[in-house]
């Protein structure tokens, strides 16, 4: 069974289909990319896919539950979590707090089972858990105002790892940064795999066929291939909407 089963999904702007009929399967463990021209519809069908947008018509299952109702905060308790974007980092507080702060919404109220001390330190624990997961563990005292952008994009992943996600919906975390710092991210999603479940919207075609398991193709809000990235280097079809003949 598919840890996610994308069935169907629309979402209209007026006239204009954003989202079309779009199906595809997210199976467990793998990373899974949706790549497309501007304007294809993928940060929609993230945001459909988080619940922070509804869908016109279509279904969304995780696990075995129909979560098409839910809204985004019953879709991250079941573990389906999109990472913040930097706009959503508190550039005030430090590092640690700003993970700790997630780790602490996740959880809602478990942590009030422990005593005050012992339950800021299991909070303490899992966000410096989650900053070593993303190589931040010395900035953990730093402001995050005061981290380079390619940090900050760091920090999102460790926000959205310490929700402790099944599934996590990446939106263009490579997005704004280049080089050294691409690289480290790509490194940092390399080394999730196979410990989530990931699906990847990202620009960096790079970064993309080195990390995806499979690819899903959107053009003009349709899925118009899915497949190892070799199949999808090699569809003429792709090759012709999107990626240019001489990909
Ligand atoms: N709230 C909205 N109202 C009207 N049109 C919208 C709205 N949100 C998105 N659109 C339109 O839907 C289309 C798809 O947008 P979307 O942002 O999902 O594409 P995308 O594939 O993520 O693009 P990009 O790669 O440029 O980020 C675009 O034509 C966009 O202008």
């Amino acid at each position: 069974m598919s840890l996610l089963s994308v069935q169907n999904l629309c979402k209209s702007y007026g006239a204009l289909k954003v989202t079309d009929d779009v199906s595809l399967s997210v199976e467990d463990g793998e990373l899974h990319a949706v790549i497309g021209p501007n304007g294809a519809g993928k940060t929609t069908l993230i945001a459909q896919l988080s619940g922070q947008l509804a869908c016109d018509r279509g279904r969304v299952v995780f696990g075995a539950e129909d979560i098409t109702a839910l809204k985004m905060p019953a879709r991250v308790r079941r573990g389906l979590s999109r990472s913040f974007q930097i706009t959503s980092i508190l550039p005030g507080f430090s590092v640690l707090e700003n993970v700790a702060t997630a780790v602490q919404a996740r959880s809602g109220s478990s942590f009030r089972f422990f005593a005050p001390v012992a339950g800021e330190a299991a909070l303490n624990d899992q966000a410096h858990a989650a900053l070593a997961r993303v190589g931040l563990q010395d900035s953990a005292g730093q402001r995050a105002g005061s981290l380079s952008h390619g940090e900050k994009r760091q920090l999102e992943l460790a926000i959205a790892l310490a929700t402790q996600p099944r599934l996590l919906l990446l939106d263009e975390p490579l997005a704004g940064t280049s080089g050294a710092e691409a690289e480290r991210l790509v490194q940092v999603i390399d080394s999730l795999k196979g410990e989530v479940t990931v699906l990847l919207i990202e620009h960096d075609m790079d970064a993309v066929f080195a990390l995806a398991d499979r690819i899903s193709v959107l053009v003009y809000g349709q899925v118009i291939a899915t497949g190892a990235p070799a199949e999808i280097r090699s569809d003429a079809q792709v090759r012709r909407a999107y990626l240019g003949e001489d990909a």
